[in-house]
């Protein structure tokens, strides 16, 4: 387990206070932009983050119709992030432009091309929330799973699940599909909105490529000394 694994999410709304955070954690590599950021502030602080030489997680959730979310996923490609991510509940014509829309803005900007990656169902939602609000059927882990099977037929490269899905999409959509996962929380964390969490050393040893851990080291009163706990908790796993 490299600390490199770990994505942390810039949930602040100004740009002082994302740059106030990476340069008190100058150890995280992979940080994540998030719509609260990128509404308030737009795309300046991906140049800000590339300048520093480090990975971004465009975390925009698109959800619009096939033509729009193709648009959208064109325009976040050009940028050159690493990762973006669409909701599989577009369905499968709009994930499928959506793929192919990165490649073209890519190939324009000549940067290499950001992995699209789906969310199956956020890791705030509870098994009862799913049933009773969401009136989905199935049970949590078969529905995150469908979403997932749904977005690699469409040539997705992963898919955003918690913790608690991760291992069973892992042995179903193979090793090379990135599994990317928010709703982690170290025993010592408080759950906060997250309804499915593990522990980190959990989520990795599950099957995770990525852990999201935000508020665990962000709002912590010693943000250096939380973050370097997480990377000596994952340790040898
Ligand atoms: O299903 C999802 C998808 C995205 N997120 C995002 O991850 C972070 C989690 O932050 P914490 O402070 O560790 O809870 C946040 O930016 C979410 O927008 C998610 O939580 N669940």
């Amino acid at each position: 387990m490299a600390s490199s694994q770990i994505i942390v999410p810039l949930d602040v709304s100004t740009e002082i206070d994302a740059i106030a955070l990476i340069d008190l954690l100058p150890e995280v590599t992979f940080w994540k932009v998030g719509l609260e950021l990128f509404v308030s502030t737009g795309a300046n602080i991906l140049k800000t983050l590339k300048s520093r030489q480090k990975r971004i997680f465009l975390d925009l959730k698109l959800h619009d119709i096939p033509n729009t979310v193709a648009g959208a996923s064109r325009a976040a490609a050009r940028y050159g992030v690493d990762l973006l991510t669409i909701h599989s509940t577009c369905g499968k014509e709009a994930l499928t432009l959506a793929h192919a829309a990165i490649q073209q803005g890519a190939s324009e900007a000549g940067v290499p091309p950001t992995k699209l990656i789906a969310i199956t169902v956020l890791t705030s939602l509870s098994a009862r929330q799913l049933a009773f609000e969401l009136k989905i059927p199935l049970e949590l882990p078969d529905y995150a799973l469908q979403m997932a099977l749904m977005a690699q037929e469409a040539g997705l490269d992963g898919a955003v699940c918690s913790p608690q899905e991760v291992g069973q999409l892992k042995d179903s959509c193979g090793k090379d599909f990135l599994l990317v996962c928010p709703g982690v929380r170290p025993s010592w964390a408080d759950a906060g909105d997250q309804k499915r969490s593990m522990t980190p050393k959990q989520a990795i040893a599950s099957g995770a490529n990525y852990l999201v851990i935000g508020r665990p080291i962000t709002a912590a009163k010693d943000p250096e000394t939380a973050w370097q706990r997480i990377c000596d908790e994952l340790g040898d796993v």
